[in-house]
């Protein structure tokens, strides 16, 4: 099957044509770049309009070259989402080809095309996929016949973050490039431990926002701090955010295989971050080569061969663009139904659940942060879990700047000890801090429960961590990171029982309803990643969460799902 592919979101008119027999693919693209500022949104279209058809005829002469008339199978074209203009420029050039041709049509989701190319070039089965694009910055996984955000921006996508600063310097679009080689020409001159320009870190289970960053670096030029180091210092935070937010969802789902796609991730740097982390946890990690990470229509002729050969095509009626089309909005028709990205994650629990009832103990742990050790009570005199400590240790990230790193292992363990106990003051269960080691960012707890939520996901549970949680922002407090893994469950059978909240790392005191909201969100989006009947434990979570909470959090909630921020 040969497949021809449109690609026009927003700056890039591109064709290509892919053959599936030989797994080669034709590009053929005209970049628009605009005389000064970013892209504006006219001039786009009108580039488009010009652009797309010649790009079309080049690949379309050519693939008539090398194979005939009939060379071509299917066209498909993006979708969404983009610039409504622009799609529909796109979205006409592709309806009157495939009329003329007399072969199916492909609508072809963008998002999902920037990371199905990297599974299909690196081979993987289920990987988790980081698309660092202009526009988004998400986590996908496969799970349950969609690709699941597991984590997303709350505001700003990377690319536009970063040419938002370059645009504030006066740097031509597109600014990323720019950026990366400051930050290259920088770090070669400075003492590699020398402290970074500070800027904000946030991230908030696995959803991150990047606006402050953004804001925060135009300050520090306003403020005449020298631009190669601004440069260095917003790669080392947003890259580092990216990588660590991929790295919790490596943990969250059990995956061991990442891909990574988006017009940033041909930056070195973070391809490096990603690398190093993924290394360490003994995860593969896979970018494909440049001309598929930028917007292309490669991507999109690899996919829409893979929907035609599933016989996801659409007729000419149905063929609208969608300028907000969020990826797990698209049926995953190409892949079978049950590979799901947490498979992994289940059978391990279920296989550690045995050996742990089997000897009696518990093995230490790694999360996605630290290591976990559990300990036996000083008298050596251990009945069930009774008296047993475990030791945290948040290690050192080799891919995170080494003073960054510092700081973040110390802010998140002296958070940690404090809001743990403040939590449990509140009447909110939680383990006892025995110990805190600042400087070896180390912390001994008393150690809960006899397995993690996810292992154990029912309402009974969803609805006691409602109202945990409720019970937590009553008193001021938001847990930043209340994920499935980091409910831990004790007893339950007989009825008596209890969940227990840990990993109070990224905890902070906040009476804002957005924040409490946020809180809601995080864990809402790890059941949905991991479970295979998600809407009960939900609903059972936010009956628990309206008994003893506010119910303005709960309506914040709802605004915050539906806000579109795929633009
Ligand atoms: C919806 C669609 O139109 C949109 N497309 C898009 O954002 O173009 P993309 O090619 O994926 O990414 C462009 C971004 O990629 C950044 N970029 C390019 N090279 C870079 C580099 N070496 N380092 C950092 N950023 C880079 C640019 O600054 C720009 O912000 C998207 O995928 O979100
Ligand atoms: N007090 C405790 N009692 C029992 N088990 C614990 C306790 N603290 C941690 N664990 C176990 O160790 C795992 C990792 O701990 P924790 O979540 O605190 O670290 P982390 O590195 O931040 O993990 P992640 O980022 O994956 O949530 C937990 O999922 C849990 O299984
Ligand atoms: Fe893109």
């Amino acid at each position: 099957m040969r497949v021809l592919g449109i690609e026009g979101t927003a700056w890039c008119a591109s064709a290509a044509l892919y053959d599936a027999e030989t797994d080669s693919v034709l590009i053929e693209s005209d970049p628009y770049e605009p005389d000064s500022g970013g892209i504006h949104p006219r001039e786009a279209a009108e580039h488009m309009s010009e652009a797309v058809p010649e790009v079309v005829d080049a690949v379309l002469t050519a693939a008539e070259e090398a194979h005939g008339p009939d060379a071509v199978d299917a066209v498909a074209f993006s979708k969404g989402p983009g610039l409504g203009p622009c799609l529909r420029t796109v979205g006409t050039a592709a309806r009157a080809l495939a009329g003329t041709l007399d072969v199916p049509l492909v609508g072809v989701n963008h998002m999902v095309a920037h990371l199905e190319i990297g599974r299909h070039r690196s081979g993987f089965e289920n990987p988790v996929c980081l698309n660092a694009s202009g526009a988004n910055a998400h986590l996908l996984g496969h799970h349950d016949g969609r690709y699941r955000v597991l984590g997303e921006t709350m505001d700003a996508g990377v690319g536009n973050a970063i040419d938002k600063f370059t645009r504030h310097v006066g740097w031509d679009h597109p600014g990323g490039p720019k950026v990366e080689a400051a930050a290259a020409e920088a770090a070669a001159e400075r003492d590699p431990d020398a402290d970074l320009v500070d800027l904000p870190y946030v991230v908030k289970g696995m959803d991150f926002s990047f606006s402050g960053i953004s804001s925060a670096a135009n300050h520090a030029y306003d403020d005449g701090v020298p631009v190669g180091e601004i440069c260095l210092s917003l790669q080392e935070h947003a890259f580092a955010m990216l990588t660590e937010v991929s790295e919790r969802a490596l943990s969250l789902t059990g995956a061991d295989e990442l891909v990574l796609g988006g017009g940033v991730a041909q930056n070195d740097r973070l391809r490096e971050m990603l690398g190093t982390m993924c290394a360490a946890r003994g995860a593969d990690f896979h970018a494909p080569e440049p001309r598929f990470l930028r917007d292309n229509a490669g991507m999109i002729a690899v996919l829409g061969a893979k929907m035609a050969a599933a016989g996801d095509t659409v007729s000419i009626p149905d063929s609208a663009i969608d300028p907000d089309f969020r990826p797990d909005q698209v049926p995953v028709t190409w892949r079978e139904g049950d590979a799901s990205v947490a498979r992994g994650r289940g059978d391990r629990e279920r296989e550690g659940e045995r050996s742990a009832g089997d000897s009696g103990g518990d093995a230490d742990r790694r999360g996605a942060e630290a290591t976990v050790e559990i300990a036996a009570p000083d008298d050596g005199n251990a009945i069930g879990n009774e008296g047993r400590r475990v030791i945290k240790r948040r290690i050192p990230k080799r891919y995170r700047h080494p003073e960054l790193d510092r700081a973040l292992r110390r802010d998140r363990t002296v958070a940690e000890a404090r809001l743990t106990s403040e939590a449990r003051r509140a009447g909110v269960p939680t383990p006892l801090v025995y110990d805190v080691d600042v400087p070896a960012a180390t912390l001994t707890l008393q150690h809960v429960g006899d397995r993690d939520l996810a292992a154990a996901l029912d309402e009974r549970w969803t609805a006691a961590v409602g109202r945990h949680l409720a019970r937590l922002h009553g008193a001021g407090i938001v847990h930043g990171d209340p994920t499935t893994r980091n409910v831990r469950i004790e007893g339950g059978e007989g009825g008596d029982g209890r969940a227990t909240l840990i990993d109070f790392g990224l905890a902070y005191h906040t009476g804002h309803v957005e924040d409490h909201a946020m809180d809601l969100h995080v864990f809402e989006g790890s059941v949905r990643a991991t479970a295979s009947d998600p809407d009960p434990p939900i609903e059972a979570f936010e009956a628990g969460y309206a008994e003893a909470g506010d119910g303005e959090v709960l309506d914040r909630l709802r605004e915050v799902e539906g806000r579109g921020r795929y633009r």
